[in-house]
């Protein structure tokens, strides 16, 4: 029987160091490559109090589909892209939406990313579920590490960071990723469906009108969508002798070379992190290893952390801890509603944190000191529901990450290792929360207020560039 397979690409949006792509190339007669458009979820639309990503966020994005699309074409091939209203099969005509795909073309193996998002598992689900003789064929490829390797069971995933990296920083990471060359054929009945968008590729070539930024080294072009621009960056940053210094500079408010600047790519799988990690490897073996190099991998190790936490944890990621309510939107006073509104557009009276957020209004991308900072600003200063902040973060940062992102939020509340069904009554001990001394803070990574200066007076400039439709 002739096997006809579709690729669902999700957060792995790559050729190379694909492993699950090449096992599809090695397996099908026919492949159809199919992405559903990413878009900012119902519940995260609710919480974030936003509409749609910020400019940033959603340039990225296509600049990578684009990219991907090139790529697939110099393998010959075609991407079909899904806005995600085509999700549900009311909705235009069936040939354009993944059902519809599946049955058209009488698809017998769908191969996707295991991603740990609930979303992202539910789709899998639900389509499984519709097509009960399609056979999945799923791999978790936005890792280090595979399941397999874990040395414990998933539902025994340490509580703490240490005790977890302990466990897994010797485990063999393989050296070389496959290579694809062909891919099976496409189907010729799907010229017809949904390419990129002509929107998109006006978003892909713009420059977003962002002049505020006050001689920041991160402006808006620092970061380019794209498995070749993300690649391009890696080699750079091991070109250079930043890495040698990590450990020192990473904390940095601001400064291209300070952090390595890879979770862009990272978060939508244009570059893995095993080919990271071999890049790291190579710089070590040609110019020596020191704590900073190996911080790097200790960094990535937290990412790979957050990852196996959100998959293990499920739904109740994205529950605080006085409630199992998915749907109640925080911001139950006017005085929280407020200060949330303050808090996006870098006005909360806080410098530091009004910087931060000014930056990542302007840029897409904030610092990871900044990220703690204003996420403990929003907490415990301001007393915001911090999903609130986590689903704002969602829809403007260029690096959103499902697992990263709450995951650090949660953990910066004190609800990361929260039981599902959480009683504050019943006196059990409570994991500890990160409640950031911002003064303090302050005077530790910019005592000459030179990052808080430079995102003075930028208030009108920088909520309009976020707020700067699609093109
Ligand atoms: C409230 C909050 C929200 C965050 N949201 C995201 C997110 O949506 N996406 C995201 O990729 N990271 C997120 N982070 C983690 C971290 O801030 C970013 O990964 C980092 O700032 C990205 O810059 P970099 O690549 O230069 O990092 P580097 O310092 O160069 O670190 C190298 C890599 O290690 C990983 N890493 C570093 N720190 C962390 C961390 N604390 N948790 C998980 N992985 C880490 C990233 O993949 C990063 O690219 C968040 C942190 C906080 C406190």
């Amino acid at each position: 029987m002739k096997k006809i397979g579709l690729y669902l690409f999700t957060n792995d949006l790559r050729i190379e160091d694909n492993a699950l792509l090449h096992k599809a190339s090695q397996f099908v007669n026919q492949l159809t490559c199919v992405v559903i458009e990413p878009h900012l979820s119902a519940f995260s639309r609710e919480f974030a109090k936003e509409h749609q990503y910020g400019a940033h966020r959603a340039k990225f994005i296509s600049q990578s589909l684009i990219d991907l699309e090139s790529r697939l074409a110099n393998l010959g091939h075609k991407l079909v892209v899904l806005r995600s209203s085509a999700l549900t099969d009311e909705e235009i005509s069936r040939e354009v939406t993944l059902s519809g795909i599946i049955k058209s073309q009488h698809v017998t193996h769908l191969f996707v990313s295991n991603h740990c998002g609930f979303d992202e598992r539910k789709l899998v689900q639900s389509t499984h579920a519709n097509f009960p003789n399609l056979i999945v064929c799923r791999q978790h490829h936005s890792t280090l590490f595979e399941l397999e390797q874990l040395p414990f069971e998933l539902s025994k995933l340490p509580r703490s960071f240490t005790k977890f990296r302990q466990l897994v920083e010797h485990l063999p990471i393989d050296m070389q990723g496959p290579i694809i060359t062909k891919l099976p054929p496409a189907p010729e009945a799907l010229s017809q469906c949904h390419s990129i968008q002509q929107t998109d590729r006006q978003l892909e070539e713009s420059s977003l009108n962002v002049s505020n930024i006050n001689g920041s080294s991160l402006n808006n072009n620092n970061f380019k969508g794209g498995e070749q621009a993300g690649l391009a960056h890696l080699h750079d940053y091991f070109s250079h002798p930043y890495a040698h210094q990590y450990k020192q500079t990473r904390n940095a408010f601001d400064g291209k070379e300070n952090s390595t600047k890879f979770s862009p790519w990272l978060a939508l799988g244009c570059v893995s992190p095993k080919t990271i990690y071999r890049s790291l490897v190579q710089f070590e073996a040609k110019h020596g290893s020191n704590d900073s190099t190996y911080w790097i991998f200790f960094e990535l190790l937290w990412r790979e952390y957050f990852y196996w936490k959100c998959l293990s944890i499920g739904p109740s990621l994205f529950q605080n801890g006085t409630d199992n309510q998915n749907i109640d939107s925080g911001l139950a006073t006017n005085t929280t509603q407020q200060n949330f509104a303050n808090w996006k557009c870098g006005n909360t009276g806080y410098p530091i944190v009004d910087a931060c957020m000014r930056q990542l209004n302007a840029t897409g991308y904030m610092s990871n000191r900044g990220r703690q900072l204003t996420a403990s600003c929003l907490i415990y200063e301001l007393g915001v529901d911090w999903r609130n902040g986590a689903a704002y973060f969602e829809s403007q940062l260029v690096d959103y990450d499902v697992a990263s992102n709450w995951g650090n939020w949660a953990y910066i509340a004190g609800d990361l290792n929260q039981p599902v069904h959480n009683d504050k009554s019943k006196n059990q001990t409570q994991p500890k929360s990160r409640h950031f001394d911002l003064a303090k803070q302050t005077e530790m990574y910019d005592p000459d207020h030179a990052f808080i200066n430079q995102w003075k007076e930028t208030e009108q400039h920088t909520i309009s560039a976020s707020k700067q439709d699609k093109l």
